[in-house]
């Protein structure tokens, strides 16, 4: 099919997006997408900023597939690449720093339209906008439960607590792994706050969208700007704490924390994990952090499953007339999708596109088909270096101290390398952390390890058994 076509056929995928997804969650996220090209298998987008691409990415990937899918059966893919045109644009001046190839749409209130020019979203950035909210994330739309309650009824409080008076939640910190409802959440405080008291500065920020503005403020000289700005929020909610990278960053959201929760202002913090799990962050941060509250959001058990699908199974009868998938295969769902809300909703995504794409009711045999890859599927433990230099002490009867230790006896050495290799193919910590991990080594010294296990491995069946059960008694 020639690039026309297709060009053609994105005009017909972005009618069908304006009508499923609503006009402002249209121009918030597809207003700026463009089409670039495509080979018939995949479809190549291009958006103005990684932000903008990591937010369609994570959040609107799979529909944009179908979607494409039903205008073209061939399309298998959709990829997104950022272009650099905004980039051309001459710089916009504003007084408070603005990295204006990344400044965001923003909540549907203040969005520009499509035709809005750059400065437009620039002012609303300096005015103190954060990153963009999603306006089908509120209260509302959250569905409560045993895994939640308590992290909920904090975040309603906080939304209802006028500003200057902050909750004894002060920073309120919420952890919970991948899709259980943490950037809902603060968007739905984000929003339910605003509407509450529209004066109240409110600014939901994600941890790399922060980083973004700081080293471009820093670039910018502007920094001195934007820290006071920052300063000047009622109400501040940090979102994926756990991508906060860098040490003048880390500090400079440091006396942010301390400033703002010192000047009695609210602070929300959302991350994978608890703040003493956070393993690259600044100590400073993590104190400040674990002085204030923090609650996890567990795992959804049956009831809050079901409740998810139902209010998500409600939304897509609206948009989908006539769709049907039974009840019983709506419980068949609930039963074994049992990760998180994030594959629940996939998993009723995809039997809603079974039906639109096939004009056949959606049955528990063709159902079973669909979500195969989803049923089932458990949340990966998240493993730490401590466990694995545990589990390896142990298992080769050395002790921790020696595996951190410069002590070079091949008793030691050997385990030690084992030990790293463990650490860099089963944590996402990169060969400079983990050295660091390792009394201070280098990162070469680590790449070694683990080049010298894998090969190893390659010629010693025993090792390599060794090293799969390792491997078992960790994940356990
Ligand atoms: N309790 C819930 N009620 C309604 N929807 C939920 C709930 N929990 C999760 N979801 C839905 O699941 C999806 C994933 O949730 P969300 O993005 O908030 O997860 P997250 O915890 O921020 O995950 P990640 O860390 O991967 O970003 C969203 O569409 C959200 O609306």
């Amino acid at each position: 099919m020639s690039g026309r076509a297709d060009a053609a056929l994105w005009e017909r995928v972005k009618r069908r997006l304006r009508t499923e997804l609503g006009e402002d969650v249209f121009s918030s996220w597809f207003a700026r997408v463009e089409f670039e090209d495509s080979d018939g298998v995949t479809v190549n987008l291009s958006v103005p900023t990684r932000f903008l691409k990591s937010w369609i990415q994570s959040h609107y990937l799979e529909k944009l597939v179908s979607l494409w899918t039903s205008e073209m059966e061939s399309i298998r893919r959709v990829e997104l690449i950022v272009r650099g045109a905004v980039r051309a644009r001459a710089p916009v001046k504003v007084e408070k720093p603005v990295l204006v190839e990344e400044a965001p749409q923003i909540a549907p209130t203040l969005l520009p339209t499509a035709s809005a020019p750059i400065q437009a979203v620039a002012r609303t950035e300096a005015d103190g906008a954060g990153s963009p909210v999603d306006p089908r994330f509120t209260f509302e739309t959250f569905c409560e439960g045993t895994a939640n309650r308590v992290a909920y009824a904090a975040a309603r409080a906080v939304a209802e607590t006028p500003a200057g008076r902050p909750t004894p939640y002060n920073p309120l910190y919420i952890h919970a792994g991948v899709g259980r409802g943490k950037t809902h959440l603060l968007h739905a405080v984000a929003q339910a706050a605003r509407q509450a008291d529209p004066s109240r500065k409110v600014v939901y920020l994600t941890a790399e969208h922060f980083m973004f503005r700081f080293v471009a403020a820093l670039k910018n000289q502007s920094a001195i700007a934007f820290k006071e700005g920052l300063r000047e929020i009622d109400l501040l909610l940090i979102d994926d704490l756990q991508f906060l990278q860098g040490k003048s960053v880390q500090q400079e959201f440091c006396h942010m924390l301390n400033a703002l929760i010192d000047g009695a202002r609210q602070v929300v913090v959302a991350a994978d994990r608890p703040a003493a799990d956070l393993e690259t962050l600044d100590e400073r941060v993590r104190s400040r952090l674990r002085g204030g509250v923090a609650f996890e959001i567990g795992a959804p058990d049956l009831d809050l499953r079901r409740q998810i699908l139902k209010s998500r199974y409600v939304a897509a009868q609206v948009q989908n007339n006539g769709v049907d998938v039974p009840d019983t295969v709506i419980e068949y769902v609930a039963q074994s999708v049992v990760s998180n809300g994030r594959d629940l909703e996939g998993a009723l995504n995809r039997l809603v596109a079974q039906w639109q794409f096939t004009n056949q009711p959606v049955t528990m045999a063709s159902a079973e088909i669909t979500l195969r890859d989803l049923v089932g599927a458990r949340e990966p433990r998240r493993v730490k270096i401590e466990d694995i230099q545990k589990i390896v002490a142990i298992h080769y009867n050395v002790s921790k101290a020696d595996l951190l230790s410069s002590r070079r006896t091949r008793t030691i050495v050997r385990p030690r390398q084992i030990a790293m290799y463990l650490s860099k193919t089963l944590t996402p910590r990169s060969l400079p952390e983990i050295g660091r991990r390792f009394g201070g080594r280098d990162h070469t010294t680590v790449l070694h390890a683990v080049r010298k296990v894998e090969e190893l491995m390659q010629g010693d069946k025993h090792l390599a058994e060794e090293v799969e059960l390792l491997k078992r008694m960790i994940d356990e």
